[in-house]
């Protein structure tokens, strides 16, 4: 346990010293840094104190609106001691909360590892999530989460000749496109790649350069330089044994993890694998050519040397529901939390990849553990708090009415902007529009009854903001027809 003072923190306390605080906030990632923050800036007079089980925290820097909606960030791990010098009211406290006593609506208590009671009168539990442990309880089968898990990943590649990706979301499109000089063979339920984010379409535009990547050879045996990031300019150190109860994770890596680390084999180039519609039915002893094998629901048996698991995450909240049987889980595991991000528990907040919206959500929005969510609900959950502090309610934030995120995956760009996919949407109730340059761009929109639900728009499509305010506006674009997607039709000329 170690501590980063702000103002009256004094000599480093023993673990047995009791703390207290207006506001207290569980996580340092970028949901609990961002509602740290706000809280410093709209309670400057109160104190804030921040525990986190990881010793570096996360924080948005470089923040560039795109458009009203999709903003683009940096996500920089930073030494607690920044967060204190930006805001002088909070106090970082490096330990890991392992319960929480809500003992009445002016406050509770939070105990962690190292015995410490903290006191609070409004808490918000920003704890993450870790990965869904398909498969894990065997040494060779990794995930990805934090700088730690990578490391490991990263020696493992290093000595292996096969590769099984299991899952097919963020993390598998990533690995699979960053992993080289090493077979992979990726393992995807669907009947296409990336369908945790894009529709068949988009996944057969992107499928060319997934495979490329994997088949491009290994030159003189390195990758061409990377450009140094500095959003990664801290390295985790690994947790003291003893500081974070087993299993505690540190903060989830983000945007461009993939481009610090070289996660390379030895082997000679191969082209990537795919099996679709199947998963791993079981994993099977190795034999004397490999070390493990994975039998697949499509009855083949693939020896590898090892396999990384990417199915998708699980809150932490097991700190937080122990002795509270009043705090309200969703069926994904999340803290259910209110339009106001408080959850059934008077004074106690969640935000972020631990938590799920429970109000009644706008049309065009829905939930995804992402970055961009974490940091919006960090910031509006100190909102709150800091005005239910005084008496005040807030009127909802308005990045909850769209849902937007910008990402790259195998080099493209991709935006997708509302319900992208049909989410929500009664089957044959809505129609696509499509237009698609192979290697270039692929632009699609789901239209109901004439007007635009949502848009996926891959490659520098230059139409984020036109399709957002067609979104957001529900203008009548059915006398467009077909031009809407013409390369010829200048769509923002209708609207302006
Ligand atoms: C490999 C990878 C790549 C990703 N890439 C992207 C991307 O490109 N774009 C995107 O939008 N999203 C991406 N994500 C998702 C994104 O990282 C998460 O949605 C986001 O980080 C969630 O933020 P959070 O603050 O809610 O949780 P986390 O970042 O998980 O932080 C949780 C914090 O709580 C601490 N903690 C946990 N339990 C306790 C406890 N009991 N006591 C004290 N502290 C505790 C942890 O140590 C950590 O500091 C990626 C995720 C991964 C794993
Ligand atoms: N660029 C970005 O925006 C990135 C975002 N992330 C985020 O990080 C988090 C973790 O990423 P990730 O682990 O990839 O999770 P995702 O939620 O992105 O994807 C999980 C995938 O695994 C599949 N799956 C679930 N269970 C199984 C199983 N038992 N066997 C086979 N497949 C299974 C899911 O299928 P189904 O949907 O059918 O259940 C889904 O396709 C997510 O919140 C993700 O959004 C991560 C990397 C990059």
């Amino acid at each position: 346990m170690s501590e980063v003072g702000g103002p009256g923190a004094g000599p480093r306390p023993g673990p047995s010293d009791d703390l207290s605080a207006a506001f207290v906030v569980v996580g340092g990632g970028i949901a609990g840094v961002s509602c740290a923050e706000a809280l410093a800036v709209l309670r400057p007079e109160a104190n804030v104190i921040l525990v986190s089980a990881s010793p570096l925290i996360k924080a948005a820097t470089n923040v560039q609106p795109l458009t009203k909606y999709l903003v683009q960030f940096d996500v920089e791990e930073q030494a607690a001691s920044e967060l204190t010098r930006r805001c002088p009211t909070v106090r970082v406290l490096h330990d890991a909360a392992v319960s929480m006593r809500p003992d009445g609506p002016d406050g509770g208590v939070l105990v962690t590892a190292s015995g410490r009671r903290v006191s609070y009168g409004r808490l918000c539990v920003c704890a993450g999530a870790r990965p869904k442990p398909t498969l894990t309880d065997h040494p060779l089968v990794l995930t990805v989460r934090d700088t730690e898990s990578v490391r490991a990943l990263q020696a493992r590649v290093a000595g292996a000749r096969r590769v099984l990706v299991v899952g097919n979301g963020g993390i598998a499109t990533e690995l699979v496109h960053k992993v080289r000089a090493v077979e992979v063979v990726w393992v995807v339920r669907h009947d296409h790649i990336s369908a945790a984010f894009v529709d068949a379409g988009a996944a057969e535009f992107l499928l060319p350069a997934a495979e490329e990547a994997q088949a491009e050879p290994a030159a003189d045996g390195a990758d061409p330089p990377k450009p140094l990031l500095k959003r990664m300019r801290y390295t985790e150190a690994p947790a003291a044994a003893g500081e974070a109860p087993e299993g505690l994770v540190g903060a989830a890596l983000g945007p461009d993890w993939h481009a610090r680390w070289e996660l390379r084999g030895t082997e000679a180039a191969r082209p990537l694998r795919i099996e679709y519609g199947c998963e791993v039915a079981r994993l099977l002893p190795g034999d004397d050519q490999w070390p493990l094998r994975a039998e697949l629901t499509n009855g083949q048996v693939l020896g590898a040397d090892l396999v990384v698991s990417a199915t998708g995450v699980v809150p932490n909240v097991e700190a937080f529901t122990a002795g509270n049987p009043a705090l309200r889980l969703a069926d994904d595991g999340g803290i259910l939390v209110d339009e106001q991000m408080r959850t059934a528990v008077a004074g106690v907040y969640a935000a972020g990849d631990v938590c799920s919206a429970g109000w009644a959500q706008a049309k065009h929005w829905f939930q995804m553990r992402l970055w961009t969510q974490a940091r919006q609900m960090g910031t509006y959950a100190g909102r709150c708090m800091a005005a239910h502090a005084v008496g005040e309610e807030l009127l909802q934030d308005f990045c909850f009415e769209m849902f937007s995120h910008v990402t790259r995956f195998f080099d493209h760009k991709v935006v997708l902007l509302g319900l992208h996919s049909g989410q929500k949407l009664d089957d044959g109730d809505w129609e696509v529009l499509l237009r698609a340059v192979k290697g270039k761009e692929y632009v699609k929109l789901v239209l109901q009854h004439g007007r635009v639900q949502g848009a996926v728009l891959v490659g520098d499509t230059d139409l984020e903001e036109t399709f957002e305010n067609l979104i957001l506006d529900q203008v009548d674009v059915s006398h467009l027809g077909d031009d809407l997607l013409h390369p010829h039709v200048d769509i923002e000329d209708y609207f302006d």
